[in-house]
C-alpha cells in the first residue's frame, strides 16, 4: 500500500500541490486574470474593494476566511472569501484554482461568483452569492437529521450540479456537507472548488491526493489496488453517497458512531470494509440509491446523469 507508506501524519485534509498543473485554457470569455483592484459585478457596475463593507465572519476554511459583506451603494449582500497575502503557497494556489473554475461555471446548482479582486497587498478575494443558511453541515448540527424526502431534494440538486460540472470535465473532489451551501429557499449549491480539477484531455491522469480524507472513495485512498489512476467523477459520487448517508443518520457512517477519525482507521474502513448499510427503516429506494453511490468498484458506481433517473428521486 503505497498510500500507507506515504502518509506519516494523521491529517484528514491532505491538499498536496500539483506542480505540473498550469492554469487551464478556458472556452468562455473570461474577465482579465491580471491583478485588478476592482470587483466586476456586471460590466456596467464595477465596484472597488472599498465599496464593500464587511459585516461579520461567516466561517473559516482551510482556504481562508469568508465574510458576509454589504455593497455600500446597492445594499446587496454577498459572501466574500479572502485569502491573505501571508497564506501558504498551497492555499494561494487553491483560491486561484477556485477562481478559475468559478469563472467558467454557470449553473443554478453551483455557487454563483460575482467577481474577483487581488489587492496590491497580495490579498486575493472572491465575491460570491450569499447563502443565508450556511452549509448542510450547519443544518445537520442545528436542525438534526434529514428525512428521505428532504434528502431526495438535496440529492437531486447536488446531482444536477455534479452532472453540469462533469459534463464540463470538472471534478469537484471535495464533496461533503460543509461544501454544500444552502439558502432559505432550500436551494443547495456546490461551493469550495479549492481542490477541484479541470480535465483538459479525456485521458488526463487524475491521481493527486487532495480533498478531505473522510469522504474519499476507496480508489483515491489506494489507487494501486484499484487499478491505477482513479476516476474523479466516480469519486464525487462516492463522496455524495457518504454525505447523504451522514445527513440521514447524523454521524459519519464509515466509522463506529462517535469514533474520532484518524487516517489509518479511515483508510482501513474505506478500502477494506464493506460499504455501510442504512439502518432499518430506510426505504428500499433510498437503500438502492445509496448502494448505487457507494459501490466500491468505481466502474460500477452510477454516474450523476444515471442517478438523476433513479426511482428515489422520482417523488
Ligand atoms: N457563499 C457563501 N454564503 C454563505 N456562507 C458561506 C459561503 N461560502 C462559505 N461560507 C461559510 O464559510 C465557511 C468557510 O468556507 P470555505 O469554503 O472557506 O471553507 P470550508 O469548506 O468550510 O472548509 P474547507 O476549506 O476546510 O473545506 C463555510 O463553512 C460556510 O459556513
Amino acid at each position: 500500500m503505497a498510500a500507507v507508506r506515504d502518509r506519516r501524519h494523521l491529517n484528514l485534509r491532505l491538499p498536496l500541490p500539483e506542480p505540473s498543473q498550469r492554469r487551464p485554457r478556458f472556452p468562455l470569455l473570461l474577465p482579465p486574470s491580471t491583478v485588478t483592484n476592482t470587483i466586476t459585478i456586471s460590466t456596467a457596475d464595477a465596484i472597488a474593494p472599498n465599496d464593500i463593507e464587511k459585516l461579520n465572519v461567516l466561517g473559516h476554511g482551510n482556504g481562508g476566511t469568508v465574510y458576509k459583506v454589504r455593497h455600500k451603494r446597492t445594499n446587496a449582500i454577498y459572501a466574500l472569501k479572502v485569502v491573505h497575502s501571508d497564506s501558504d503557497p498551497i492555499t494561494r494556489r487553491q483560491i486561484r484554482r477556485e477562481m478559475d473554475i468559478l469563472r467558467q461555471t454557470d449553473s443554478p446548482h453551483v455557487v454563483q461568483c460575482h467577481g474577483f479582486f487581488e489587492k496590491p497587498s497580495g490579498d486575493v478575494s472572491i465575491v460570491m452569492e450569499y447563502m443565508d443558511l450556511g452549509t448542510l453541515d450547519t443544518l445537520l448540527k442545528n436542525n438534526g437529521t434529514f428525512s428521505e424526502p428532504k434528502l431526495a431534494s438535496v440529492a437531486r440538486q447536488v446531482l444536477n450540479g455534479l452532472s453540469y460540472l462533469h459534463a464540463h470535465q470538472i471534478m469537484h473532489r471535495d464533496i461533503k456537507p460543509s461544501n454544500l451551501l444552502v439558502n432559505s429557499n432550500m436551494e443547495i449549491k456546490i461551493g469550495d472548488f479549492g481542490v477541484s480539477k479541470i480535465m483538459r484531455r479525456t485521458l488526463d491522469a487524475c491521481n493527486s491526493y487532495v480533498g478531505t480524507c473522510a469522504y474519499m472513495s476507496p480508489e483515491r485512498f489506494d489507487p494501486e489496488s484499484y487499478g491505477g489512476n482513479y476516476d474523479g467523477y466516480a469519486g464525487d459520487i462516492w463522496s455524495l453517497g457518504v454525505t447523504l448517508f451522514e445527513l440521514y443518520v447524523g454521524y459519519f457512517p464509515l466509522l463506529p458512531s462517535g469514533q474520532r477519525p484518524d487516517w489509518a482507521t479511515l483508510m482501513c474502513s474505506i478500502c477494506f470494509g464493506d460499504p455501510p448499510s442504512l439502518p432499518e427503516g430506510a426505504s428500499a429506494e433510498f437503500r438502492s440509491f445509496i448502494e448505487s453511490c457507494l459501490k466500491k468498484e468505481s466502474s460500477e458506481r452510477w454516474s450523476a446523469a444515471q442517478l438523476l433517473t433513479h426511482p428515489f428521486l422520482k417523488g
